[in-house]
């Protein structure tokens, strides 16, 4: 078979919203019955074509790193989160909670990329904006559960996420038990390209090649210092 070149996409976000389901959908494209909790972390793969029908067309391999949510794993899942070249935010459309801890996840990814060194002293000192703006990984937002949501019922559109705003992140709501929530051609599924797209050409075709993951943490740190503290 042949070897194509892979990005590593992690998906977070609380137990429950429905991380497994999305990834399954992404990958195999139906919906999975009866998902149990993860733990630890499940690998799935998909593969892609980059800038499908241009003359630059590729195929590439997604790795999709579907992170158990519960509490309890917050201290070992550090493991999985490097390297990241993109990150998928999932909350569940009928839990305003799980959207705001959102920003926890985010925190969570830059500041256990594999070192005990350098540490965000506050989650709520970190700021979105800054860390995309510094660090340039993709993000995309992705609420679940829309099928159960009145908001998204009664209205043909829902206001983005606070986060997916701060980050200029793209947001996808979708109900993760039906295959046509990510029909080719439909919003969503343009959406879920584009951000595979956007991971590659960060990974592979921009022009600094740095590394996400290596650089991120001096540059936030030159850029507010305020966010870290020597252990
Ligand atoms: N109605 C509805 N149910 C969903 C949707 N997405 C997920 N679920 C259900 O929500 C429950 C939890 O889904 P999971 O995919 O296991 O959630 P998770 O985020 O992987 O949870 P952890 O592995 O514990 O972190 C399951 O019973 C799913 O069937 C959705 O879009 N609509
Ligand atoms: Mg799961």
């Amino acid at each position: 078979m042949a070897a194509f070149d892979k990005v590593k996409v992690i998906v977070v976000g609380d137990s429950g919203v429905g991380k497994s389901s999305l990834t399954y959908l992404i990958c195999h494209h139906q919906p999975i019955n009866n998902p149990s909790w993860t733990v630890g972390c499940s690998v799935e793969v998909k593969l892609h074509e980059y800038k499908e029908g241009t003359p630059d067309q590729k195929t590439y391999f997604i790795e999709l790193w579907d992170i158990g949510g519960s509490s309890s794993h917050r201290n070992t899942r550090s493991v999985f989160y490097n390297p990241t070249h993109g990150i998928i935010l999932v909350h569940d459309l009928t839990n305003r909670k799980s959207q705001q801890n959102l920003q926890k996840w985010l925190a969570e990814v830059i500041n256990k990329d594999g070192s005990s060194k350098s540490r965000v002293s506050s989650f709520d000192d970190f700021d979105p904006e800054q860390f995309v703006g510094s660090t340039q990984i993709p993000i995309l937002v992705i609420g679940t559960k829309s099928d159960l949501s009145e908001e998204v019922r009664t209205h043909s559109h829902r206001r983005s996420s606070t986060i997916a705003e701060e980050c200029g992140a793209d947001e996808i709501f979708l109900d993760c038990r039906q295959v046509r929530s990510l029909a080719a051609g439909s919003s969503s599924a343009v959406k879920l390209s584009r951000f595979f797209d956007k991971v590659i050409e960060r990974r592979y075709h921009c022009r600094d090649g740095i590394s996400p993951f290596s650089d991120k943490r001096r540059t936030l740190a030159s850029l507010n210092p305020k966010f870290y503290h020597s252990d």
